[in-house]
């Protein structure tokens, strides 16, 4: 529900089931069963929100640590308590509870997990999941808020872990933190849904028969070299089987989502006013006191050499970077330290300097993640996601993976992304770099029909003859700072501008 999408692998597993036994062995004498369960669930939910909103920032190997060192922590906490508050450590549990009611209360828990997995995958979190899985920061601009997603879903399995380890409890008759906190229950979870391929529901079932059947062999086979084997298989499995059984025999499941562009208004008043914006790394000022503004409905070029703040300014517009100093409206909003998926939401939408396609997910799947969670419309849209992918030139490579496509072709793709949030402005960074002649005048076209639409575009861009053949106007940044504006044809003669890009001429 959590790992397989995202591909944040959680070794908290043993830290939710260790909470529910334990909670389960505490109120066992005082809250009758129901309330047990719910009461697991409860402190479940709690731990998870207070663990995730601090932790699910962090990405690959430091979330897997601070996951598997959370089981550690609360088992040393709960030891702790045990000893200075309960004064002693361990607890006794006596339940009427028969094993084949625990038995049953498991199965309906599984079902229970299978709904809710079901669901979700159908929900718009579920894309919205993979999407982060796939490629974090390009969830973000396409307006995912992918840290209230994860933390969501995070709180929602560790309800559920919690839970099964409430019902479990009662099978030992006695319970201290070293039975319920046992790390091994998170790296056997782990090995089974990676056996199976983590990333569908059914996988990790494929998964659990054979390696449930193999741990019970094991143990009573060669209980002193356990770990070993464990470490083994699952060493074989990540060389072998990347995406599990199920990767290797299923055709991924797609469907296809309604997004769209609408015609935004055009007036004369500027839709993005950026003043005295300044970005500093360290000692280095990428961007110094930079101001313009871009009037709805133009064509704005932002050019310059090689380093000289462009890509930074471009980040700061669309909130991957907060600016050090500086004020940025984005039709009379302040924009500037919101987060990168509100102002996509605003409907300032951008393309990468470097393209950031989510591969596994299918073309129209990419652009469907942009229509998540745009306005209160949802996915509902005046166009297609096909009559987009039409627009750029894919229309025939909707169900293809993304990761399967070209160079241009995923550029075309990632403007169809920015294009299906129904964007005012769209910021695209330098998108025609690496095209040939052909394609350049087909990109040069395209660009010219977004204008059409109404949608107002900034470009940086290197490409010269497509700066002049479609800004309005445009900035010569150098060094950080604006050293010329004008139209093209203006900054373009001017001798500062050739001297910044050319050097000075030699005495
Ligand atoms: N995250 C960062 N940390 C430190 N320095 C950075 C960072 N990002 C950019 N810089 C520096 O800021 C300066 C401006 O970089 P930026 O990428 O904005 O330039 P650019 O004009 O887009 O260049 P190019 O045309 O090569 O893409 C460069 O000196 C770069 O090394």
């Amino acid at each position: 529900m959590f790992s397989g999408p995202t591909r944040y692998v959680s070794l908290a597993t043993a830290a939710f089931f260790g909470i529910g036994a334990y909670t389960a062995a505490v109120t066992g004498e005082t809250l009758s069963w129901p309330l047990q369960l719910l009461t697991a669930a409860g402190v479940g939910a709690v731990v998870a929100a207070i663990t995730g909103l601090s932790t699910l920032r962090l990405s690959g190997i430091y979330f897997i640590i601070f996951s598997f060192g959370l089981a550690e922590l609360i088992r040393q906490l709960v030891i702790w308590y045990e000893v200075n508050i309960h004064k002693s450590v361990g607890r006794y549990l006596f339940s009427d509870i028969t094993q084949e009611m625990l038995y049953w209360q498991l199965c309906a828990l599984a079902g229970l997990v299978f709904l809710a997995g079901f669901l979700l995958t159908r929900s718009r979190y579920g894309l919205a999941l993979r999407a982060i899985g796939a490629d974090e920061t390009a969830a973000r601009h396409s307006g995912i808020d992918a840290t209230a997603v994860k933390l969501g879903v995070f709180v929602v399995s560790a309800v559920f872990m919690s839970v099964t380890g409430a019902i479990m409890a009662p099978r030992w008759t006695y319970i201290d933190p070293a039975i319920a906190f046992n790390p091994m229950i998170s790296f056997q979870v782990v090995i089974m849904a990676l056996l199976g391929g983590a990333g569908s529901l059914i996988g990790p079932v494929l998964g659990v028969i054979p390696l449930v059947l193999l741990f019970e062999v094991l143990t009573a086979a060669l209980p002193n070299h356990f770990s070993i084997v464990l470490g083994l298989i699952f060493i074989g499995i990540v060389l072998a089987l990347p995406r599990g059984v199920i990767g290797l025999v299923e055709s991924t499941w797609r469907r296809e989502r309604r997004a769209a562009v609408t015609k935004p208004e055009t007036s004369s008043a500027p839709l993005l006013v950026v003043e005295n914006v300044g970005k500093s790394f360290g000692g280095l000022r990428a961007v110094d006191k930079v101001s313009l503004d871009v009037r709805a409905g133009e064509i704005f070029g932002v050019i310059g050499p090689n380093g000289s703040g462009k890509t930074t300014l471009l980040n700061m517009l669309s909130g991957a970077l907060v600016p050090s100093v500086g004020t940025i409206r984005f039709d009379g909003t302040i924009i500037n330290g919101l987060a990168a998926h509100r102002i996509a939401r605003l409907g300032l939408a951008r393309t990468f300097q470097l393209v950031r396609v989510m591969p596994d997910l299918t073309v129209a799947e990419n652009v469907a993640t942009s229509a998540l969670f745009r306005g209160s419309q949802g996915g509902v849209a005046a166009e297609s996601i096909h009559e987009l992918l039409v627009l750029v030139g894919l229309g025939d490579m909707a169900e293809s993976p993304a990761g399967d496509l070209t160079y241009i072709d995923q550029k075309r793709l990632e403007l169809a992304r920015a294009l299906a949030l129904r964007p005012r402005l769209v910021l695209l960074d330098e998108w025609l770099a690496g095209l040939n002649p052909t394609e350049l005048e087909t990109g040069i076209k395209l660009i010219a029909s977004l204008r059409d639409r109404g949608i107002t575009i900034v470009m940086v861009e290197h490409v010269m003859d497509a700066i002049r053949a479609l800004c309005d106007r445009c900035v010569v940044m150098s060094a950080g700072v604006v050293i010329a504006r004008g139209t093209p044809d203006e900054v373009l003669a001017d001798p500062t501008v050739i001297t910044a890009y050319l050097g000075e001429p030699d005495a």
